[in-house]
């Protein structure tokens, strides 16, 4: 069986994505696309040599009954409508981040889903499919290091432009460790506070950069995780988990070491796109074969989503108050338990 792609958004990460489903992965087929600057739909059909149909908007694209999957890779604030039409309609749907961009949002994306009676919707979470994350994460689950205590994290960028402001380094960045620790750690958040170190000289007036979170779990772990987005050298993704036995890291990006002329070298990324290339690959491929197989995605739910917009929303309020911030989640619907036997919701 192939499934028929829909995609919304055919801006950076959207040909990505286009590209991988044509080209490397197996069990899907692009039939359609759509984005409000017709003419980069157009462009991408023509780019990738696509036997798509370009629509006018996401409401006509979802209406195709040759769509099975709505790809949504627009910008934040237009998903939540994108996917809760798509699932209204009885759709999967493989959303990039953020699942919306407000709590409320995601909780009606995740009632609209329950309604439908199966899970329809993955987020794009690709760091539970990088192979380092998941190396670290069965190290801590084996319990090798005994009970995790800290983690330390770091997310640093090159530069980002003048459009990024303080918020995005929760909303765009930071919102990657969001949904990664507490996977890694199988816990809850509790509350998070924020410190902004002195300003480094490279970031633009509207952004405050680095920051420092400090997160803390149901569980007493402590978190300390920088967002620098302004750090000039590179991507460089750093975690660390210290536990009562010991201490566990998040593998370096493979990288050929040199020695020469007196120094010990290797390269480091520049880029976001290379560092998690092999895990949107793997997420996508999961994504098809998890449908295919079994009917329905089997990676980070709309739960997921909304964790990650409640803590979202906890960390941008702590950036204003420069408080200790509470993280309070609603109760999580059986519908989203592993080991749940879903039943359909009316
Ligand atoms: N998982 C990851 O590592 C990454 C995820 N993302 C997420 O993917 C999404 C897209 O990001 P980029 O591709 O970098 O942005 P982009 O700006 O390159 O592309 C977004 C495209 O969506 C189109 N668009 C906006 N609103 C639309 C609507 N209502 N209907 C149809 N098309 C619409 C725009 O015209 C643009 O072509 C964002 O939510 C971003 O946070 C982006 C980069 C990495
Ligand atoms: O998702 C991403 C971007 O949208 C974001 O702007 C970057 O800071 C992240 O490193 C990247 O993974």
């Amino acid at each position: 069986m192939t499934l028929r792609f829909g995609v919304v958004g055919t801006g950076a990460i959207g040909r990505e994505h286009i590209n991988r489903i044509t080209n490397s992965l197996s069990g899907g087929k692009i039939v359609a696309v759509t984005d409000v600057n017709q003419d980069s739909a157009k462009q991408t059909v023509e780019q990738y040599q696509l036997d798509a149909v370009v629509y006018p908007d996401d409401k006509t694209l979802i209406a195709d009954e040759n769509v099975d999957v709505v790809v949504v890779t627009s910008w934040g604030p237009a998903h939540e409508a994108t996917v809760l039409a798509a699932v209204e309609a009885g759709k999967y749907v493989f959303c990039e981040k953020p699942l919306a961009t407000t709590a409320e949002g995601c909780m009606r994306i995740v009632e609209a889903e329950m309604k439908q009676g199966k899970k329809l919707v993955q987020v794009g979470f690709m760091r539970r499919y990088d192979s380092g994350y998941v190396q670290l994460k069965e190290a801590i689950d084996k319990g090798e290091i005994g009970q995790p205590l800290m983690v330390r994290a770091v997310h640093r960028n090159p530069e980002v432009p003048e459009s990024y402001v303080t918020e995005m380094a929760v909303v765009d960045t930071l919102i990657h460790e969001i949904d990664a620790l507490h996977w890694l750690v199988n816990d809850d958040y509790k509350s998070v506070q924020v410190v902004f170190p002195r300003k480094t000289k490279y970031a633009h007036d509207k952004v405050q950069d680095p920051q420092l979170f400090t997160i803390e779990t149901n569980s007493g772990i402590v978190m300390n995780v920088e967002v620098f987005v302004n750090c000039k050298y590179g991507y460089d993704i750093q975690c660390e988990v210290i536990g009562e036995d010991g201490v566990a890291y998040l593998p370096e990006f493979p990288s050929v070491v040199t020695r020469k002329n007196g120094k010990l070298s290797s390269n480091i990324l520049q880029d976001w796109k290379y560092r998690f290339m092999e895990s949107y690959d793997v997420e996508i491929q999961d994504f098809i074969d998890s449908v295919v197989k079994n009917g329905e995605p089997q990676g980070p739910t709309s739960w997921d989503g909304y964790i990650a917009a409640v803590t979202a929303d906890a960390c941008v309020k702590a950036q204003n108050t420069g408080e200790k911030e509470a993280i309070t989640l609603q109760e999580k619907p059986a519908f989203y338990r592993k080991d749940a036997v879903c039943e359909t919701v009316n």
